[in-house]
């Protein structure tokens, strides 16, 4: 099985809650959100290795967790399942980061106890969700299979976070309001701060980043309808 990656960062705080975990980015993605900082990166870098060599490029000294990003990860399918089996093989606990556009391959790692955390994004109202992602599915379909993973975690006991990341101007209270609603029954609700520097697209990369009192003051408002919403900005994450 050949994986298909962008790249490998050997030791991160920030990618897994409360853990010191190894990075994999892998290749390629369904959505092409103007404010991804990775996007562009990941269309430029593909190297196709075996998930023994992916394995063998990783330094563990410091990481004791694996989370499998990109890019979009559930993109490929079978290389993620090998990777999330490997890694418990060794020991480590899994998250992966993904848009929400495949439950049924997030159901496939759940089913067969491969991962310990789902980091879901949630990107916008769902109404500006094509418009905004230039994903292929209509907003109420996205709503649909987001709501299929937070189900799939619950029962299975699954840590599901969902997130949002703010960009100013773009986004407003409403879409915070109406992302809370929807996805109440997830175990973390996380606002991240819009960093500009590597928008994918050059209009974001001169949009300011938001406030920590302006993520707070959405914080408060998802914290309306989730017990459980931080912010994370680059200072750090802040309860609400
Ligand atoms: C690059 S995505 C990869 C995983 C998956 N495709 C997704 O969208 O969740 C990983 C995380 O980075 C966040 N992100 C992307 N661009 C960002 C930016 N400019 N500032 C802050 N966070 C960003 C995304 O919102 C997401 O939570
Ligand atoms: S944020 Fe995620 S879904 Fe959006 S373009 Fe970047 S990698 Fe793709």
């Amino acid at each position: 099985m050949k994986v298909l990656v962008s790249g490998i960062v050997d030791f991160s705080t920030i990618d897994y809650p409360k853990k010191c975990s190894a990075v994999i980015f892998l290749y390629d993605c369904n959505m092409k959100c103007p404010y991804c900082h990775n996007l562009k990166h990941i269309l430029e870098h593909k190297k196709e290795m075996t998930v023994e060599e992916l394995f063998n490029n990783i330094d563990f000294f410091f990481a004791d967790a694996i989370v499998i990003s990109g890019g979009e990860p559930t993109l490929q399918k079978d290389a993620i399942i090998e990777i999330a089996r490997y890694a418990k093989e060794k020991g480590f606990p899994v998250k992966i980061d993904t848009n929400g556009t495949n439950p049924e391959v997030i159901e496939e790692l759940v089913k067969n106890k491969l991962i310990d955390y789902v980091a879901v994004d949630v990107k916008c109202k769902f109404d500006k969700y094509r418009e905004f992602t230039k994903c292929e599915e209509d907003g109420e379909e996205i709503k649909k299979k987001i709501l299929k993973i937070i189900n799939l975690c619950k029962n299975n006991n699954v840590f599901v976070e969902c997130r949002t990341t703010y960009v100013p101007k773009i986004m407003n209270e409403e879409d915070i309001e109406e992302i809370a609603k929807t996805v109440k029954d997830c175990d973390l609700y996380a606002i991240q701060q819009f960093e500009p520097k590597d928008a994918y697209d050059e209009e974001f990369r001169k949009i300011m980043p938001p406030k920590e009192e302006e993520l707070i003051k959405l914080g408060k408002i998802a914290k309306k309808y989730i017990n459980n919403v931080i912010i994370r900005t680059v200072n750090g994450v802040f309860e609400i």
